[in-house]
């Protein structure tokens, strides 16, 4: 008989009560209480013998350890890690991975922006902050999320793989790292035509994409899939969509205003003015996601067809307040 995992994550003679008190965690603590929640659902908690209360205690840890900036916070790690466990049930892939995998892809997905300073890698290069130094300005914020997320997992009433053996432990944390390194947005051209690549050779070989069988090929497709996550905002329904923009543009904004205080050229997605957010977006949008998300497409088809009309009715949603916006300033000139 297996001993039932404690729903809140801790036996109590008052599950009620301990249930009330929860729940306004799960508002101040999204990160662990839908991660928590995924865990549970994928059985990952049983399966690797995690203790629930070290689970709480390193998802709390995690959380605290997000800066408070404007998108670059907990809410986005939460949102990154909730988006990683609905596409991992894509369709075509939701049989290919295993619970190790998986395990590590939703781990991936939480830890992949902790303690965000809410500042880009171009910023942090030129202005030779400590961590560009430390890592030689390669992936500085993304090396940095992921030692962050390790060096929580030391302590020994938060380390949830204690369970694992250490040859287990050792490829976890070489899928962790991959993973997050691949987040960084100047690894898209390459991991994205890899990706291409892959997908063309297993079309032309006959068999079908699902048979994975190199290390290589099973860590580039999760590569992608956590890079398609950190890049789902933009296929989601407008009005959720809309809100991570605007978060987004006033991390921007006060980089832009720090550059300006600094003496710096402003990066030009730093710039307040109208026109920016629709004009970037639109050229983000064409070039990095639907690029991205149609090669996913190819892959888990039909799933994406849906997450592919949200993109392109984004897309005209910017075109339209671009062109407003346009008009009415050459009518005003
Ligand atoms: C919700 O919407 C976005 C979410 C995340 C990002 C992220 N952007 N980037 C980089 C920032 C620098 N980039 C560029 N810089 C200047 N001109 C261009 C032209 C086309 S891209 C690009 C490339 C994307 C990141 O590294 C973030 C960290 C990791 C993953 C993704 C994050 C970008 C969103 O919307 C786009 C955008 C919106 C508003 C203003 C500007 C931009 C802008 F397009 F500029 F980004
Ligand atoms: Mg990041
Ligand atoms: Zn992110």
């Amino acid at each position: 008989e297996e001993t039932p995992i404690p729903e809140l994550g801790v036996e109590t003679p008052q599950p009620e009560e301990l249930r009330v008190e929860l729940n306004p965690i799960s508002g101040e603590r999204p990160l662990t209480a839908i991660t928590y929640r995924i865990f549970q659902e994928r059985d990952l908690i049983r399966t690797f013998s995690i203790e629930p209360h070290k689970l709480l205690s390193y998802l709390f840890a995690l959380e605290d350890s997000y800066q408070q900036v404007p998108y670059h916070n907990k809410l986005h790690g939460a949102d990154v890690c909730q988006s990683m466990h609905v596409l991992l049930n894509s369709s075509g892939i939701k049989d290919v991975f295993n619970e190790f995998e998986i395990l590590a892809a939703i781990f991936a997905a939480v830890v992949h922006d902790v303690h965000h300073s809410g500042l880009t890698n171009p910023f942090l290069i030129k202005t030779k902050n400590d961590l560009a130094i430390l890592y030689n300005n390669e992936s500085v914020l993304e090396n940095h999320h992921v030692a962050v997320a390790f060096k929580l997992l030391q302590a020994d009433e938060r380390n949830i793989f204690s369970n694992l053996s250490a040859e287990q432990m050792e490829t976890l944390r070489k899928r962790v790292v991959d993973m997050v390194l691949a987040t960084d947005m100047a690894k898209h051209k390459t991991l994205l035509a890899d990706f291409q690549n892959l997908l063309e050779a297993k079309k032309m070989s006959g068999n079908d994409y699902l048979t994975l069988e190199s290390y290589d090929d099973r860590i580039l497709v999760l590569k992608n899939l956590i890079h398609c996550a950190d890049l789902s905002n933009m296929t989601k329904p407008l009005d959720t969509y809309s809100k991570w923009i605007d978060r987004l543009m006033v991390e921007f904004w006060k980089q832009g205003d720090a550059e300006r205080d600094l003496g710096l050229d402003i990066s030009p997605m730093c710039v307040r003015s109208p026109t920016t957010k629709d004009k970037h977006q639109i050229g983000f949008i064409n070039s990095f996601v639907h690029p991205l998300w149609e090669t996913w497409g190819s892959l888990v088809y039909p799933d994406a067809n849906t997450i592919l009309e949200t993109l392109a009715q984004n897309r005209e949603w910017h075109e339209a307040s671009l062109a407003a916006l346009t008009s009415s300033t050459t009518d005003n000139s």
